[in-house]
């Protein structure tokens, strides 16, 4: 496994085109686009990883799956009454479907659908409550209670979304949102700019791996089924518009992040993070 790690990040630091950081958010605009890890966590609880594996990073989108699940948790079911779980096919700030949809998101992991989860999970809580909880949720799941919120990051994004404050208003204009939506975009972007390092995140989707328990810990996350219809959502919608491409290239339940990072699950096998800011 460690050959096949080093190979890869062997192949890659030949590479030229690194792409294009996310520009539209001032501090992860600044992040070097040369750099690049990958940690492939099992459920024997060994770790291998290439690259800079210990860099923090924001995980951005990637941790609509951990409110996702923290969603199911608190509501079951009933969450689907307040998103669909549909492929939009449309890029992940896209408005459009909103308007002929009666302010419904499509799914939990477009940027809509996503405060439409908070919205839904902060049941007349403040922020610093919900995110307390979302982090102890992923440190319990990573099992590691080093991670922590880049605060930067997400004043960063507070100061420049109003893309997100245009989804968020217009869902309320369908009488869609219950919350101030000043405190459920707060929360929305502190949950985005999580840090955390290929290994936290790697260890974060072990759940995912072995029918919701995470097998290093010995602890159930979910039930097996839940944890098969979190992977089927991330296969179907987890990178957007670009879910069918990933989908037929990579294979695997996946749910990409605008920090560059991907969390991949190969269920029974391994849980694997990637990052490459560009
Ligand atoms: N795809 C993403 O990672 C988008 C998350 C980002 N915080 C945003 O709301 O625009």
């Amino acid at each position: 496994m460690q050959d096949i790690l080093d190979e890869i990040a062997f192949d890659i630091s030949g590479m030229t085109d690194r792409g294009q950081v996310a520009d539209y958010i001032p501090e992860l605009a600044a992040v070097d686009p040369s750099q690049f890890a990958l940690s492939v966590a099992l459920p024997s609880g060994e770790v291998f990883s290439a690259g800079c594996a210990n860099q923090l990073f924001s995980i951005q989108s990637i941790s609509k799956v951990f409110t996702l699940t923290m969603a199911l948790g608190k509501l079951g079911d009933s969450l689907w009454h307040r998103v669909g779980r549909e492929p939009s096919g449309d890029p992940f700030n896209s408005i459009v479907q909103l308007e002929h949809e009666h302010g419904k998101p499509r799914n939990p992991f477009i940027n809509a659908g996503a405060i439409a989860v908070v919205d839904a999970i902060m049941m007349g809580h403040q922020p610093k409550e919900l995110l307390a909880e979302l982090i102890q949720f992923i440190r319990y799941l990573a099992h590691d209670n080093s991670i922590t919120i880049d605060e930067g990051v997400a004043l960063s994004e507070l100061a420049t979304g109003h893309r997100n404050s245009s989804l968020a208003h217009f869902m309320a204009s369908f009488g869609q949102m219950e919350h101030d939506i000043n405190c459920v975009l707060g929360a929305y972007y502190h949950q985005c700019a999580i840090a955390m390092n290929s290994e936290q995140l790697a260890k974060a989707g072990l759940f995912l791996v072995s029918q919701g328990t995470n097998a290093v810990t010995g602890k159930r996350i979910v039930s097996a089924q839940r944890a098969r219809r979190i992977n089927a959502l991330m296969l179907m919608f987890g990178h957007y518009d670009g879910s069918g491409e990933f989908a037929y290239r990579v294979g695997l339940p996946g749910k990409s992040g605008v920090g560059g990072g991907i969390l991949a699950i190969a269920p029974n096998k391994a849980s694997i993070a990637v990052w490459s800011p560009g």
